[in-house]
């Protein structure tokens, strides 16, 4: 790779846009419907200021902090993201030696076009790995698919639960975006199998919907060959589980001694409903604005679901961290870690995992920067004060 060339994340997109197909750039780039969740994700971070502390020995910052009990270089995991092999061949094999090289987490994508076992196995070097759970109609096959990945050697579970169907991504309707030919959806290959059995041991199976999933060659077929609108949306809608309440977490439990975390909390009712549940984590999400347009923009839902979880649980973040402040901002504001999403796509299409790595060493180094111009050593010593929210900010008020 000939030395790729940025000083900040926010440069990437429009590089990224000149070697991807439209049509990818689109699928990976957009949001839902007006596109206002994509933007404010990124425009609440002005918003909030951040109050330096002064003469406190900073020659030493400390970027560490722990997760499920393993040490992490920096408060930070890769979201998430669904087919990566239309960015770089490599793809999430790329992505996930990037993060392990980094000393941080990824989350792998059910929707991985690598499959999860291969990308267990490039992260070994790592501190821990999440793979990202959709639940399908099929039951018996989402069960295979957890202990598949527990098995594998992944640490904790993240369910996304903010997904009962796609967005309404109309980039990807003009664009009749597909996943291109040669490239496979790689955990779903057992999704049509008949694995009916389990329906007697398992009271939450639905026989009807199992059936409803057979014949995995036509709804790969969907994926491939979009009609109207996208392709991937009515693969999805096909079938993933709209019917899914917070009596999953136990169903899951009973199938898998994973950590279960839950992505794409907003409210605080939602963050205590989970916690009652038994889940383990909680990450505040809009999708990356992909999803319900209009919701709140990540970081303005954070503090209040902090608050109703009161620390019993860690509470991850994303949503358009592209800088060191914006890890500290989420930090003071009651995460204990954050999730960076586009951006790794965009090191990953311009460079491969050297593009990814270059990605994450330029948001841990204003991290480092930013924690030391703040009078904060180490993590621990962010807090609430720190940060001016809009309210207690005369610009915010023009
Ligand atoms: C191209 C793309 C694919 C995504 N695929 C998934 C997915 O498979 N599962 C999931 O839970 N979230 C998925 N997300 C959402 C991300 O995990 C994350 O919430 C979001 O991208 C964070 O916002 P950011 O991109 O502004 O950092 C995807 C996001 C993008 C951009
Ligand atoms: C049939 C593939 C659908 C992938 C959806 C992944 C996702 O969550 C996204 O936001 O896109």
């Amino acid at each position: 790779m000939s030395e790729l060339f940025f000083q900040n994340l926010d440069e990437l997109e429009p590089l990224a846009e000149q070697v991807l197909p439209k049509t990818v750039f689109g699928y990976y780039a957009s949001g839902s419907e007006t596109e206002s969740t994509l933007r404010d994700n990124r425009a609440v971070f002005s918003r909030y200021r951040l109050m330096p502390r002064m003469m406190v020995d900073v020659s030493n910052v400390d970027t560490t902090c722990t997760l499920l009990g393993r040490e992490l270089a920096y408060p930070v995991l890769i979201a998430p993201m669904a087919m990566q092999c239309m960015a770089h061949p490599d793809g999430e094999l790329a992505v996930s030696r990037a993060a392990a090289a980094e000393g941080i987490p990824m989350v792998q994508s059910t929707m991985g076009t690598v499959g999860l076992a291969d990308v267990r196995q490039a992260g070994a070097g790592g501190p821990l790995m999440f793979f990202q759970l959709y639940v399908f109609k099929n039951r018996a096959f989402v069960r295979q698919l957890v202990q598949h990945a527990e098995r594998s050697g992944y640490n904790g579970l993240m369910v996304t639960v903010d997904a009962p169907f796609l967005g309404k991504r109309e980039a990807d309707e003009r664009n009749n975006f597909k996943l291109p030919d040669g490239l496979r959806l790689a955990n779903l290959e057992g999704l049509g199998a008949n694995l009916g059995k389990e329906t007697a041991s398992n009271p939450s199976f639905n026989p009807v919907d199992a059936n409803s999933v057979a014949g995995a060659a036509t709804r790969d077929a969907a994926v491939h060959d979009a009609g109207e609108g996208s392709g991937v949306s009515k693969h999805f809608s096909d079938n993933i589980d709209a019917s899914l309440t917070w009596a999953f977490v136990a169903w899951l439990r009973s199938v898998t001694s994973l950590p279960i975390f839950v992505k794409g909390i907003l409210s605080a009712a939602d963050a205590e409903r989970g916690v009652d549940a038994g889940v383990d984590g909680i990450v505040v999400s809009n999708h990356g604005g992909r999803q319900l347009d209009t919701a709140p923009a990540s970081l303005d839902a954070l503090p209040a679901v902090a608050a109703a979880v009161g620390k019993r649980v860690p509470v991850l973040m994303d949503g358009g961290i592209r800088r060191g402040t914006d890890i500290i901002k989420a930090l003071a504001l009651g995460a204990d870690a954050v999730l960076l999403g586009r951006p790794v796509l965009w090191g990953l299409a311009l460079g491969g995992q050297q593009g990814v790595q270059k990605v994450l060493e330029t948001l841990r180094k204003e991290l480092r920067l930013s924690m030391a111009l703040m009078g904060c050593p180490s993590l621990a010593h962010l807090n609430r004060r720190m940060v001016l929210v809009p309210w207690e900010h005369p610009s915010a008020r023009l």
